[in-house]
């Protein structure tokens, strides 16, 4: 009697001890399909630009691209990537050329401006720390050091 108990409880631990690899497979399979039905896109699609560069102001600057992004629920927002910018459609709002594609270089759409130990890093460090913010590693001086190289250095 007490060992058909335990045969049962083996039994069925055994069985339970196969449910979740299936159980899983399933689940992964299902997520794989919900991202391939595009459900799962994590990447902002950008639907809308403001280039808020400015070349006439001199002193110490960092750069950060300022796009609205669409974040698929009907609403845009506003949020601040720092990496050079280039252009997609062959000429932007400036008239520079701009890419919409991520990997390529893009100038910058903001920028931040400020004196030396005017704290412009600690600045530039917690918009980096916002999902959205793309920023340039080292400070790029483009205004006050490499103007001369021209955008073509910039970007
Ligand atoms: N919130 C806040 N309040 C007060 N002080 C602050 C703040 N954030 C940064 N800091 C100080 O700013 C100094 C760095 O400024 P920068 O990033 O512009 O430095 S640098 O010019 O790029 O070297 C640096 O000062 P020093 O440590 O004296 O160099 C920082 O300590």
């Amino acid at each position: 009697m007490g060992c058909s108990v335990c045969r049962t409880r083996l039994n069925s631990g055994r069985a339970l001890s196969r449910v979740p690899l299936p159980f899983t497979m399933l689940l992964l399979f299902i997520y794989l399909f919900h991202c391939l039905s595009g459900f799962c896109d994590t990447a902002p699609k950008i639907t809308d630009r403001q280039n808020l560069m400015s070349h006439d102001i001199p002193g110490k600057v960092h750069a950060v691209r300022a796009e609205r992004l669409w974040n698929g629920t009907g609403s845009a927002h506003y949020s601040a990537l720092s990496e050079p910018l280039e252009s997609d459609n062959g000429g932007g709002e400036s008239g520079i050329p701009v890419s919409n594609t991520y990997g390529s270089k893009k100038f910058p759409q903001a920028i931040i401006i400020g004196v030396k130990k005017g704290g412009t890093r600690a600045l530039l460090e917690f918009l980096r720390v916002h999902p959205d913010v793309r920023a340039v590693g080292a400070e790029p001086h483009f205004f006050d050091r490499f103007y001369h190289k021209g955008l073509e250095w910039y970007r």
